[in-house]
């Protein structure tokens, strides 16, 4: 779990450029963020702008074309390599919630303990405890088709946190959800953000969701505009 009380930022991104497809598309250009523990960031734009793109690269699921990502100062892909800093210092949740069709709810929540051999055992209680946290307690056994689209989303969430990550980054977390269900998901997330001093960076298009966190970056056309 994030410790706030440790000096300098979380995450310092500095310089960032992302260009695809041959250096014909630059989706990030010259963005530099600094992020502090246990902080929340909402970071909207336009669709295109490069909010994605700069989630994917703070998450560790890309890498930038130039430029750096620190994380508690250990450069990112050097000090720390991407899979390490993935599986234990990052939880994701996606717009359409990305969990395995062919694995239980349980089952889910479990899959990121696997990359850190973590004992059958110990794996089945986290994933039984986070699961209660989500209030999902009657819906262990069933499989995501099984579930709607707010009790993915929080079967997702528990999953994320499984392997208690100091970063949990969400993109578009309620894109798919009506607005009781997306109540319900942002105040999940505020909630276990203040609860666990975990560091929390949503990527959104909805004006009522960035609004929420206490920091809002806005990208137009791959630069931070504020
Ligand atoms: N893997 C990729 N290959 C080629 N181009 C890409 C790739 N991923 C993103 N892009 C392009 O990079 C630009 C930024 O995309 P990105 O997905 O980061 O934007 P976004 O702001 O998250 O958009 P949206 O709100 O529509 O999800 C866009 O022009 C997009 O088409």
């Amino acid at each position: 779990m994030s410790n706030p009380a440790k000096p300098g930022p979380i995450l310092e991104a500095c310089n960032l450029f992302k260009s695809y497809d041959e250096g014909r598309i630059e989706a990030l250009r010259e963005v530099s963020v600094s992020i502090q523990h246990g902080e929340f960031l909402a970071i909207s734009g336009p669709s295109g702008s490069g909010k994605s793109t700069l989630l994917q690269l703070i998450g560790g699921l890309d890498a930038p074309t130039s430029g750096e990502v620190y994380f508690e100062g250990s450069l990112l892909g050097s000090a720390i390599d991407l899979d390490t800093y993935r599986a234990k210092h990052v939880g994701f949740v996606f717009q359409a919630f990305h969990l395995m069709p062919t694995l239980r709810a349980i089952e889910n929540v479990q899959v990121p303990m696997l990359a850190l051999k973590t004992s059958a055992d110990d794996r089945v209680k986290r994933a039984e405890t986070l699961l209660m946290e989500m209030g999902l307690e009657n819906r262990m056994g069933q499989y995501p088709n099984q579930l709607s689209a707010g009790e993915r989303q929080r079967v997702a969430i528990a999953r994320a946190l499984a392997n208690s990550p100091s970063i949990l980054v969400a993109d578009e977390p309620t894109g798919n959800l009506d607005s009781v269900n997306s109540a319900r998901i942002m105040e999940m997330l505020t909630g276990i953000q203040k609860k666990h001093g975990m560091t929390l960076i949503i990527v959104t298009h909805e004006n009522d969701i960035a609004e929420m966190a206490p920091r809002h970056i806005r990208i137009r056309d791959g630069r931070v505009e504020s």
